[in-house]
């Protein structure tokens, strides 16, 4: 039988237990939870659960602040689950420090507003966002048409000597910001021919993000709000179901103005959040860039550890069934 684990396949000669996963992989004893078919089983409650040919194994060390606990992109871990972009801020240095403080080890570049060497002897965004230090995703911001898009990502693959990582936003116009689905699909479908890994800038549209994973996309990022709007995540039950019909990340992207934002994008069991405006235009973006980094921490292990069903009427919280009074 065959499983994927942590989205590398793994072959057994016959049924296995997550608990002989486990042990394999030398890390019995140890308090983890383990994410089976995008389902959280806490803890110890995997033990003895058969798994199935195919079945998609992730393994979350919870414990700890989720040092460990990573997400998969195009086949290299991350254990930063907060993307950040680097447009907006006040000069190279508080860019540099604010990355620096949110944690993140995916950084956004907007190819066509950003000098990452296509001017020379402008200040470059590499000599403080360092390529060495950080996974440079270029993206395809300002783009309003499919050839656009794939123009942009193969001017990035030049610049960035043969990157094959890239964030495909094609927008609709620009009051909303909103992405041009139509021609969102036709990019996508270039650059995945042409050996690009494409994480996918999308409405919070089930239809749409299932279809963008279908063309190959190696993961699908849903608006919260319109870009720089702060608004927050406006559809939380899409959010939801963009991610239950998932088999790639899914990182909200867009729109997030706080980090409570940013805990529920977590909470709704997304993959990651990727922000700029947030951080960038806050009174203290460095400060900022701090309280996203925790929030995103916060949110993660909420998933994990599992919320309290919601009740409509109360119940005690120091219940006094059993005691003699
Ligand atoms: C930086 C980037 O890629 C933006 O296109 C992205 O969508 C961020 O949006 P916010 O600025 O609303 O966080």
């Amino acid at each position: 039988m065959n499983i994927l684990l942590n989205g590398e396949s793994r072959e057994y000669p016959e049924a296995t237990t997550v608990a002989r996963v486990i042990t394999d992989i030398g890390l019995s004893g140890k308090r983890i939870a383990v994410e089976l078919n995008k389902e959280i089983l806490p803890f110890d409650r995997y033990e003895q659960q058969t798994l199935q040919d195919n079945d998609r194994l992730e393994i979350v060390h919870a414990i700890g602040g989720g040092q460990d606990d990573t997400f998969t992109v195009a086949g290299t871990r991350f254990h930063s689950r907060l993307l950040v972009g680097t447009g907006k801020y006040k000069d190279l240095e508080e860019t540099r420090l604010a990355i620096e403080a949110s944690g993140a080890e995916i950084v956004t570049v907007a190819i066509r507003r950003t000098n990452i060497g296509q001017n020379p002897g402008e200040p470059n965004l590499l000599d403080v966002i360092s390529p060495d230090k950080y996974t440079i995703l270029p993206n395809t911001a300002g783009c309003f048409t499919a050839d656009d898009a794939v123009r942009t990502c193969r001017l990035a693959r030049e610049l960035l000597g043969g990157h094959k990582l890239v964030k495909l936003e094609v927008l609709a116009d620009q009051k909303t910001l909103f992405p041009d689905v139509a021609e969102t699909y036709v990019a996508a479908e270039l650059l995945v021919k042409d050996g690009f890994d494409v994480m996918v800038y999308t409405n919070d549209d089930p239809i749409a993000a299932k279809r963008l994973e279908d063309i190959g996309c190696v993961a699908v990022m849903p608006l919260a709000a319109p870009i720089g709007s702060g608004l927050g995540i406006r559809n939380p039950y899409n959010i939801l179901t963009i991610v239950e019909n998932a088999n790639v990340p899914i990182l909200v992207d867009a729109g997030v103005g706080t980090a409570s934002d940013a805990a529920i994008a977590m909470e709704l069991g997304c993959d990651g959040v990727l922000m700029n405006t947030a951080i960038a235009a806050a009174q203290h973006p460095v400060m900022m860039a701090e309280a996203m980094r925790k929030a995103i921490e916060a949110g993660r292990l909420a998933f994990l550890a599992g919320r309290m069903p919601r009740k409509r009427f109360a119940s005690a919280s120091s219940p006094i069934d059993g005691l003699f009074l």
